[in-house]
């Protein structure tokens, strides 16, 4: 498609131009007010499967331009949804160097300092993510808030190989690791509403999920995120810089937002 970017003639408030959707409703990302959020005792805890991959298995780690994309393989999916959602990519939102404050989803109107996005497709419905995608029940992505903090060690197993990456559309290898390790421990407190892709085309096709609890990154991680990658190719004469690569809030319109707990 035509290309996008998070600021100038062709930032966010471009998108609806090529993207229509970008301009409707349903769009993610929003800013989670706790005060309106309603309590479900409907919506169970967050169940995943296979996502204790092995080292030998080896993962594509990518620079598509708009972020740093790992490839999930097909056999991890979420077990806890009315219908089978299988994992496509988890790929990251930051901040800059200067502002370690780049998350998408705001709680209150505090931004973290970045968020992991871990996209799935129903695979009960649709061959695969790209016929998924434009579908209201397509998607399903689960949504990790990063904090500055301690050193992540899981984090680490794919951020040490990101310098490999530098430049859109390289790619390296990358042992598998344990997932499950990017989540934080509760897996049963998380905030549900129905929204979008947070990048052009804007498919109103998501089910978010985004936990309660954030994890923690180092400073040294978070920098090493924010200055390594650029959105241009090795060969174009201006290196354009990856950083704050995260889209403002949306309206909520009359959505409500749902919380799996109490309190
Ligand atoms: N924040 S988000 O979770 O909404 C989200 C992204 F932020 C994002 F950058 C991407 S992308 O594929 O890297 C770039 C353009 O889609 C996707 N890509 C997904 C969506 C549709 C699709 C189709 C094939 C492969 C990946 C994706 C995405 F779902
Ligand atoms: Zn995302």
């Amino acid at each position: 498609g035509a290309k996008w970017a998070y600021t100038g003639p062709h930032g966010e408030n471009h998108w609806s131009m090529h993207y229509p959707f970008c301009g409707g409703s349903f769009q993610s990302p929003i800013d989670i007010q706790t005060q309106l959020l309603n309590f479900d005792p409907s919506l169970r805890p967050i169940e995943l499967q296979n996502y204790n991959l092995s080292a030998t298995e080896q993962l594509i780690l990518g620079n598509n331009g708009h972020s740093v994309v790992l490839s999930l393989p097909r056999r991890m999916y979420i077990s806890s949804l009315s219908q089978r959602y299988t994992a496509a990519q988890l790929h990251l939102h930051w901040g800059s160097s200067h502002l370690p404050s780049g998350s998408e989803h705001i709680i209150n109107g505090h931004r973290f300092a970045a968020e992991i996005h871990l996209v799935h497709f129903n695979s009960d419905r649709y061959p695969n993510i790209s016929m998924a995608a434009d579908k209201s029940d397509g998607l399903a992505v689960l949504g990790v808030l990063i904090e500055i903090g301690e050193f992540n060690p899981v984090v680490d197993q794919f951020l040490k190989y990101i310098k490999g990456i530098k430049y859109r559309d390289q790619k390296v290898q990358v042992p598998g690791f344990n997932i499950r390790g990017l989540f934080p421990g509760r897996l049963d407190e998380y905030y549900r509403y129905d929204g979008s892709l947070t990048t052009p085309p804007c498919y109103p096709s998501v089910l978010w999920t985004v936990f309660k609890n954030p994890v923690t990154i180092s400073l040294q991680q978070f920098r090493t995120l924010a200055t390594a990658i650029y959105s241009s190719h090795q060969q174009e004469l201006v290196p354009v810089p990856m950083n704050s690569n995260f889209r403002r809030a949306q309206y909520p319109d009359s959505r409500l937002v749902l919380c799996s707990f109490k309190r």
